[in-house]
């Protein structure tokens, strides 16, 4: 099993390596490329802990040589936000950058599965599904928008609200990953209940929780470390069901039905060739319903970006 990390040398690539190099499979191989010149360093530096998992990295503009036989790619490469940009501000850098590195995706290991984190999710996801197609090697089964960190702070602002243990929590959000985009279904959690002040209350902190970290490192970055976290737990997720472990559900962005909008978040069972099955959303509250009424204009004109940028 081989896993490529693109944006290694990154606040998120790096913490997401070193979890990687500590909870991957023995036997697997883990490929850091990054611009900076400093990734192959990162690999070095990794390649002292003493675990069964070979590890290498590159530099430079080509990211072939870590692609190569590359099974999972993990893309957290482009520019993070300062305080007062939204995610949308990261476009005009970011698109281009995933327009490059999926053609590389395209052209060295077309069969992988893919994990896009670098933002707006919403529209790289897009530009990344249109790249492969152009490609001839579009397969809506394997591209993933990674939403793992509205999953893993929901758990957590849940867990501190209700007194419980955050590890035993696995709220859905559903939608996108920018603002209104995100949306924590909280009525469906187990043997918790929410005021309906306590579900919007909760729900804003949820869609702000990526600008509580912007401005709390006032200038110097967004979410890595909680990311790196929810790289890792998605990463590893789909190396385990390519090695054929069962019942492996995560939520993700991808393209679906189209019944809410063409790309879009929900629990996916995922299987040795991506995603097996696109699990419905449930039963939704009333708050819920118009949250989600309420975001699709926005989530289809992300998309509608992304693909634009394409043609
Ligand atoms: N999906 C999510 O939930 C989520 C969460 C947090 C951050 N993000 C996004 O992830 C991205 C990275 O964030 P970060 O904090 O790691 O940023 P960072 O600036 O710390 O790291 C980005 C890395 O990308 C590299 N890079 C830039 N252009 C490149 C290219 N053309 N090829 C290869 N590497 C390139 C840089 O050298 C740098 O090492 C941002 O777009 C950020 O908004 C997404
Ligand atoms: O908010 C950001 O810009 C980074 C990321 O999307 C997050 O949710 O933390």
């Amino acid at each position: 099993m081989k896993v490529a990390v693109l944006g290694a040398a990154g606040g998120i690539g790096q913490a997401l390596a070193l979890l990687l190099k500590t909870q991957l499979p023995a036997g697997s191989q883990l490929s850091l490329y990054d611009i900076a010149p400093v990734t192959p360093g990162v690999a070095v530096d990794l390649s002292h802990i003493p675990t069964a998992v070979k590890i290498e990295g590159f530099s430079g503009e080509d990211a072939t040589p870590a692609l190569k036989g590359a099974d999972v790619v993990l893309i957290s490469a482009g520019v993070a936000r300062k305080p007062g940009m939204d995610r949308s501000d990261l476009f005009n850098v970011n698109a281009g950058i995933v327009r490059n590195l999926i053609q590389q995706v395209a052209d060295t290991c077309p069969k992988a599965l893919i994990g896009v984190i670098t933002n707006p999710v919403n529209t790289t996801v897009a530009i990344a599904a249109e790249v492969l197609k152009k490609a001839g090697v579009y397969d809506k089964n394997r591209l993933f928008g990674v939403t793992t960190l509205d999953i893993i702070r929901s758990n957590t602002f849940v867990a501190e609200l209700k007194g419980k243990n955050p590890e035993e929590l696995n709220v859905p959000v559903v939608g996108g990953h920018s603002g209104v985009t995100i949306l924590p279904l909280l009525s469906q959690i187990p043997g918790v209940s929410f005021s309906e002040q306590e579900a919007k209350d909760l729900t804003k902190r949820i869609q702000n929780a990526g600008t509580e970290v912007v401005e709390a490192k006032a200038g110097g970055g967004s979410a890595t470390l909680s990311m790196g976290q929810a790289a890792a737990k998605f990463g590893l997720a789909l190396v385990r069901a390519l090695q054929g472990e069962s019942n492996v559900v995560e939520c993700a962005y991808v393209e679906g039905d189209g019944e809410h909008a063409r790309f879009f978040s929900q629990p996916l069972l995922l299987g040795k060739n991506g995603v097996q099955e696109r699990k419905p959303i449930g039963t939704l509250s009333a708050f819920e319903q118009s949250a989600m009424t309420g975001m699709l204009d926005t989530l289809k004109k992300d998309i509608e970006q992304g693909v634009d940028f394409v043609k």
